[in-house]
């Protein structure tokens, strides 16, 4: 499901201590696509997750989720939001967190633990069913906030820097499984990270934003074989895109520090 963002601009708090956090963000993000949205920090890429996923109101511009000419529906009605911080309910078993969002919506025990069986599956934590969060591993425990999230079979997945918490070697593999599973779900998935390599692991374009206030400075399209894996990392094409995205990184880190200078005096 394609995401269109027009003219965005969102500004946080009232004058004269108010921040500009996004100037003027236009970007169409392609249905069924993986787009990472990389920057320094500070720059707007969660604001950006949570104006599309309809977790934040914003200032002025327009966000349009789906087809155009479809009948309006509030954002966040086609997406689905992961964090970091994961908040499983840590006294219930990984089945019933799985199946929690079928379950406020009222659907019978039988069918949400059948899809969220499914979905367990597919997240390779079958046999762990009964656990609870404390017993299983950072990256089990993110397995489990990932089938919550897609239970909800929304078409869109928004995920803001989820694997940050997560030692190298897990976090490897939980790449390599999220994008498995976003592309057989048909999912359009924008992943907020500041970490280049993880940009270029998983996206199919990369949308590169400016120091405070956020506005797009580049979108660096990835044109790797998929599936990819961390092998890919010592290629030249992959080098040749590392060297772009840290390239425009370097650039608005520097202008940042100027800027804070600046106010410093
Ligand atoms: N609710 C809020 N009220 C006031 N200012 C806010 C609010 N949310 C964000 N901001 C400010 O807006 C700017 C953008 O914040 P945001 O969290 O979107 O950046 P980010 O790029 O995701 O940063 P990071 O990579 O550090 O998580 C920051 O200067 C932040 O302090």
């Amino acid at each position: 499901m394609e995401i269109v963002v027009d003219n965005l601009i969102q500004v946080f708090g009232e004058a004269p201590n108010d921040v500009l956090a996004l100037e003027r963000v236009s970007h169409r993000f392609p249905s069924q696509r993986f787009t990472c949205i990389l920057g320094p920090s500070g720059c707007g890429k969660s604001t950006l997750a949570q104006i599309v996923g309809g977790i934040e109101p914003f200032t002025s511009g327009t966000v349009t989720v789906g087809a155009a000419g479809g009948a309006a529906q509030p954002l966040g009605t086609h997406s689905v939001m992961m964090w970091q911080h994961l908040n499983l309910f840590p006294w219930r078993s990984v089945i019933d967190n799985v199946a929690f969002g079928l379950e406020v919506q009222g659907v019978a025990k039988a069918e949400r633990y059948e899809r969220a069986r499914a979905l367990i599956a597919m997240v390779g934590l079958r046999g762990f069913e009964a656990h609870r969060p404390p017993q299983l591993s950072g990256g089990m425990r993110q397995r489990v906030a990932l089938a919550r999230a897609l239970i909800m079979e929304r078409p869109i997945l928004l995920m803001d820097e989820p694997f940050g918490a997560l030692d190298a070697q897990t976090k490897i593999v939980m790449q390599e499984e999220l994008v498995r599973i976003t592309e057989q779900t048909n999912k359009t998935v924008l992943f907020v990270t500041h970490a280049i390599d993880e940009a270029i692991l998983l996206g199919d374009e990369i949308v590169v934003m400016t120091a405070r206030p956020g506005r797009i400075k580049e979108v660096i399209k990835v044109d790797l074989p998929r599936p990819r894996s961390q092998e890919m990392v010592n290629t030249p094409e992959f080098g040749r895109l590392y060297d772009r995205a840290l390239h425009l990184i370097r650039e608005e880190v520097l202008n940042a520090m100027r800027q804070q200078e600046e106010v410093a005096g």
